[in-house]
Order: C-alpha cells, then structure tokens, then sequence
C-alpha cells in the first residue's frame, strides 16, 4: 500500500476544471436521488456564544468514476479580516480498506462544487425549461460569489452578470478583474441591492446571511431562479435568511438533500414554502413542474459532492504526476 498523500490547495487549484466539475457535481446529485449515496445529516460543533464553527461532512457515493469514501472538516470565523473566513480539508479513504488514501485541501474544490451545484441546478430548472438567460445577479463577491461568476460565465451565456456585496468596492474590485480576465464588459458592479435584483432571469446569493434579508419578493421578475448559497441560520430568535420570507413563499423551493434539509432547512416551512424536491429527481426526470413560476435552489451542500470532487482531483492529481515521472 503506498503512503497517503497531501494535495495542497495549489495542486487541487492546477487540475481543476469546470467540465470535469460540473459532471462530477452532477453525478452526485443524480445518485443522492437514486439512493446511491450515504450522507447522514452533518455535524455541526459552535464554540460556544462565538460565531466560529466547525463542521463534519463524511460521506460515500456509488460511481465507477466519481465514487469515493471521505470526510471534509470545515471550520471558520465569519469576523476574520486578515486570515480566510474558512479553512477546509478532505480526507479520502481507500472504500475496500478503509486505510487513508489522502487528504485534499478543499477551500478550491468547495467553492467550485457549490458553484457547480447551483450551474446544475440552473440547467435543470430554467435553461432547459426555455426561460431567458439575459441578466444574471450575484449577491456577495467573496470566494462563493467569484466562482459563480466563472463557473456560470463558463456554463451560460448571460448578456449581463451583476455583482453586488455590501462594501461596494469589491463588487467593482471583482468586476474589473473578471472583464480584464475575459476580454468583455458584462460584469457590472452594482451599488443598490433592489436595482441589481430588478429584471434579473436568475440571482445567486453568497453571503453570510444578516438579520435583514438581501432580496425581497417585490423586486422579482415572473419566473425568475434563484441559487441561495449562504448558509441559514435558525435558531430561537435569530433567524437569518439570504431571501425574504415572501420570496420563499411565492416559490418552490429545491434542495440537493432531503437528509440535510430536513434537519436544517425546517423553518423555511414557518414560511409557507413549497419544498418541492430534489435536484437529482430534477434531472432524473421524476419531478413535475408545479404551478410556481419560480424556483428557488437553497443550497447546503453535500458529502456526496466532497466525494466525487475528491476522488476526481486524487485521480487527476495522480495521472499528472505519473506524466511528469
Ligand atoms: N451551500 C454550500 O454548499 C456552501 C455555502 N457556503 C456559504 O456561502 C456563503 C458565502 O461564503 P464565502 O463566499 O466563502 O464567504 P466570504 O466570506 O468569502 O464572502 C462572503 C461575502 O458576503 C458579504 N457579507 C458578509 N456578511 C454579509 C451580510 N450580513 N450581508 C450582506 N453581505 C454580507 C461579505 O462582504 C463577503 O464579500 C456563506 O454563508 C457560506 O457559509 C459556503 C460553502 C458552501
Ligand atoms: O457544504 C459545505 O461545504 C458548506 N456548507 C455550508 C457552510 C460552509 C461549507
């Protein structure tokens, strides 16, 4: 048996690549919904009245490409300024065995995946249901808002990607360097949240959720899809949601998980909402679209996800080493 291996985060960062991660994503939402996953609800260990947090996501899925067997641990602090918000790593286990094959550092693979999910999520429940694809709007440019941006400027071809986050300056900061990087002038800062949401096709939501929401039902367009991203907080009084409770309403609502939204996504039931299903039964084809015209994706992600991202960096990684031998 060879020694586990580190792939550090600029290793992970050379073999990534949106096709191979959106296939990757895909698979694990399709066989989260045909029971080839095994997913219980993740951990969550809070120090105390502080917001730093840790959270363990182990996890198995069933793939002759994308299989494997891991755990990621995160843990963060939402109020660091001079360190990353979050730290995260994979650890990936042989599935036969059980012995340790590596352990991947995942800050790059979680904000790709999430994106993905969310291109996935688009694709299924409104590229292909015909809907325009003319004004996309990205609340919150940290490191989930700038992967959205790449992954769904890769995937689709909006005529205009908003960007707005609560100090200006780095929505303007992050439009400059994705116009520099691609050669166009689609991505827009803007400066108020209801202008950027107004006439948008499809809004992402990236933000660490504050206690008032950052987009309202009456801003909204008629059949407009929304990915929300940023984790929900409810718990007794304090309840923080990206989206208004009207905007929940007047949806139906999408989850990757039924295991993870059943223990986490409740109160969007105080809402009124309709969860309606799961991506993978989106994409299997087992779901009707209701009489909603909108749809809301709230994403949590999922170990299924960590699995198969791994499993494709460890084999990417591998080949590209046994290249340079
Ligand atoms: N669904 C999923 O699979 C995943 C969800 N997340 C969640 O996505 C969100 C964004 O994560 P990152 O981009 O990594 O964080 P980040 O810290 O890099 O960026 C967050 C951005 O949101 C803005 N922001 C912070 N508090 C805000 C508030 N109260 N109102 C409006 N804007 C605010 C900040 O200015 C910052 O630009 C977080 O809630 C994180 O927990 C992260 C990874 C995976
Ligand atoms: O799925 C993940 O990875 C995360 N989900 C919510 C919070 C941070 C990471």
């Amino acid at each position: 048996m060879n020694a586990a291996m580190f792939i550090n985060e600029e290793e992970v960062k050379s073999v990534l690549n949106w096709d191979d991660t959106l296939e990757a994503t895909e698979t694990a939402l399709r066989a989260t919904s045909e029971r080839k996953s095994v997913q219980p609800p993740r951990v969550f260990a809070q120090i105390f009245n502080t917001p730093k947090w840790m959270i363990a996501m182990p996890g198995y899925l069933e793939d002759s490409r994308f299989g494997g067997w891991a755990c990621k641990i995160l843990s963060g602090n939402p109020q660091n300024v001079h360190s990353p918000t979050m730290s995260a790593n994979i650890v990936l286990y042989d599935e036969d065995s059980g012995v340790l094959k590596a352990v991947l550092s995942a800050i790059e693979i979680t904000s790709w995946r999430t994106a993905a999910a969310s291109a996935v999520a688009t694709k299924h429940l409104h590229v292909r249901t015909g809907k325009p694809q003319k004004i996309l709007a990205i609340f919150g440019c940290g490191d989930q808002g700038k992967a959205h941006a790449n992954c769904f400027y890769h995937c689709f071809n909006f005529e205009e990607i908003r960007l707005w986050n609560r100090t200006h300056q780095k929505a303007a900061n992050l439009a400059a360097e994705l116009n520099n990087k691609y050669h166009t002038l689609k991505f827009r800062a803007f400066e108020g949240n209801e202008s950027c949401a107004r006439d948008a096709d499809v809004i992402v939501t990236a933000t660490s959720p504050g206690p008032v929401p950052i987009v309202r039902s009456e801003w909204l367009k008629a059949g407009v899809h929304i990915n929300a991203i940023g984790v929900v907080t409810s718990k007794g009084e304090d309840k923080r949601y990206e989206l208004s409770a009207e905007t929940y309403k007047n949806a139906a609502v999408y989850v990757d998980s039924w295991e993870g939204a059943n223990k986490e996504l409740t109160g969007l039931l105080e809402f009124g909402a309709e969860m309606k299903a799961e991506i993978g039964d989106v994409i299997l084809g087992n779901v009707q679209s209701g009489n909603k015209d909108r749809s809301i994706f709230q994403s949590l992600g999922m170990a299924a996800e960590d699995c198969a991202m791994a499993r494709l960096v460890y084999d990417l990684h591998k080949r590209k080493q046994t290249k340079v031998l």
